[in-house]
């Protein structure tokens, strides 16, 4: 069979008929404003049949010659395919665990869930997956004499994680806005020790989000938050992942942390490209979860008795502090994308409180995960959502776990030792301090499981 040529360009999301190449710089609609998103040539994609695209991605799945062995450039015919080899910058991203938590699930009432652990990867969380290809696509306009110097993002710690590792590995210039005091210790230290650029704004997220706007107004810096839809094309593999995973088939739900709100839009574009192309033969319900102070969402959606579809207007709130610290953002850039992906996939809103998500990731870690407050919050609107029928046994959950656990230390430690400001601990399980002598072990062996 002889390969289609296959192309992508940055195309108006909101219905203009802009269009401009991948390699320009440009992040939204100069017509109407609107964000873009990257449209790829379908009918060529439609040239290779549903088994064909199937057999290559398994084929290269974590192995292949680089970087076809990564879980984004895998699959770089849907992603970015004109993109230049030499120019990708992979540090073997994706290919994550799905792992089948039964004894968590069987706790909630459910029967079929699985967690996705998108923060298994390089910098630890699935920002990973999308800087990989916008890394690249710098890389690439650079190597034609493009204009950009240095690229910048603002962030809650792990588009700056990522961002700073990807440039370093590239030699490319990095500059992180980060709300200063906001971020975990683990968060900071990550573009600090990659070498960029490390500027703490005394202000929150969505003040260091309308500063880096501003910043790359100007060519020469390149914009990398979600905006920028190139972000979106490797983060879309993780659904895509997900589907071959459980077997080129599609769970009932899948169930997400949302603040930026541009992965909700990445998973739903992953889904409904792979119901076309004829690789899945169904939709999965989509649930963004929102963290209770930082909730634009869930409060122009369920919380006004609203079903979640393009026509909903998201006002922005001032976000509060929240243990979920990366999503605590109150004007998400993307929330119309997110709101078509969630009237294209069924999909509803939810939140947790501070003592919902707490203990929520506590009683996953209890079952063998190590879960970031993140992925708390999903697991809390998920046993929400489970309680109330809304989610029955015998439906299969994935919950898309966004960072590594340890990135996010002393969130564990304050909930165990009780020091989380607003939470009592459900599951409680503090280190027992005890001279060095066999008799005190012998006495807390027994204390917690009897006298044998
Ligand atoms: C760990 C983590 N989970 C979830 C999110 C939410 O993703 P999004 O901004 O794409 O909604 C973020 C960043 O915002 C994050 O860093
Ligand atoms: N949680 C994010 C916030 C920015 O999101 P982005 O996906 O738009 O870059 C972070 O880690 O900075």
């Amino acid at each position: 069979m002889r390969a289609p040529v296959l192309s992508a360009w940055f195309r108006c999301a909101d219905g203009c008929d802009f269009r401009a190449a991948l390699t320009e710089v440009v992040y939204s609609c100069p017509r109407c404003g609107g964000l873009l998103e990257v449209e790829h040539d379908r009918a060529a994609l439609a040239g290779r049949s549903a088994a064909e695209w199937k057999a290559l991605f398994d084929g290269r799945f974590k192995l292949g010659a680089w970087p076809y062995g990564s879980g984004v450039w895998g699959k770089k015919e849907w992603v970015y395919p004109q993109l230049a080899d030499e120019n990708v910058v992979s540090m073997f991203e994706g290919g994550s665990p799905l792992l089948k938590v039964d004894r968590y699930a069987r706790e909630i009432g459910l029967d079929d869930v699985w967690l996705k652990e998108c923060g298994v990867t390089h910098t630890g969380s699935f920002k990973d997956l999308g800087m990989t290809v916008l890394v690249s696509a710098v890389k690439e306009m650079r190597a034609r004499g493009g204009s950009v110097r240095a690229v910048a993002c603002a962030s809650t710690g792990d588009t700056s994680a990522a961002l700073s590792a990807y440039c370093a590995a590239a030699g490319i210039p990095s500059v992180v806005l980060l709300p200063r005091g906001k971020i975990s210790t683990a968060q900071l230290v990550q573009p600090i020790s990659n070498g960029a650029l490390v500027l703490e704004l005394d202000t929150d997220f969505d003040g260091c989000m309308a500063v880096v706007k501003q910043l790359s107004e100007t060519k020469d810096i390149y914009l990398a938050n979600s905006m920028n839809s190139l972000r979106i094309e490797g983060q879309k593999t993780a659904s895509i992942e997900i589907a071959q995973q459980l077997g080129w088939t599609s769970p009932d739900w899948i169930v997400i942390p949302g603040g930026n709100l541009g992965n909700a839009s990445a998973v739903g574009k992953g889904f409904l490209l792979m119901k076309e192309l004829g690789l899945v033969d169904r939709l999965p319900r989509l649930v963004v979860a929102q963290a209770e102070n930082a909730n634009p969402l869930w409060r122009a959606t369920s919380g006004a008795g609203v079903r979640p579809t393009a026509a909903v207007k998201v006002e922005a709130v001032a976000a509060r502090k929240t243990l979920a610290s990366a999503i605590q953002i109150g004007a998400p850039v993307s929330s119309r994308r997110a709101l078509r992906a969630l009237e294209a996939l069924d999909g509803l809103v939810e939140q947790a409180t501070e003592q919902e998500l707490a203990d929520a990731a506590a009683r996953a870690d209890r079952a063998g995960m190590f879960t970031c407050p993140h992925t708390g919050v999903a697991l809390a609107a998920l046993e929400k959502l489970a309680a109330r029928g809304v989610v029955k046994k015998g439906e299969r959950v994935v919950v898309i776990s966004t960072a590594h656990g340890l990135k996010f230390s002393d969130f564990k430690v304050g909930y165990h030792e009780g020091t989380l400001p607003g939470v009592a601990p459900g599951l409680p399980n503090p280190g027992v301090k005890l001279p060095a002598t066999l008799g005190a072990v012998q006495d807390a062996i027994a204390a917690r499981f009897g006298r044998g």
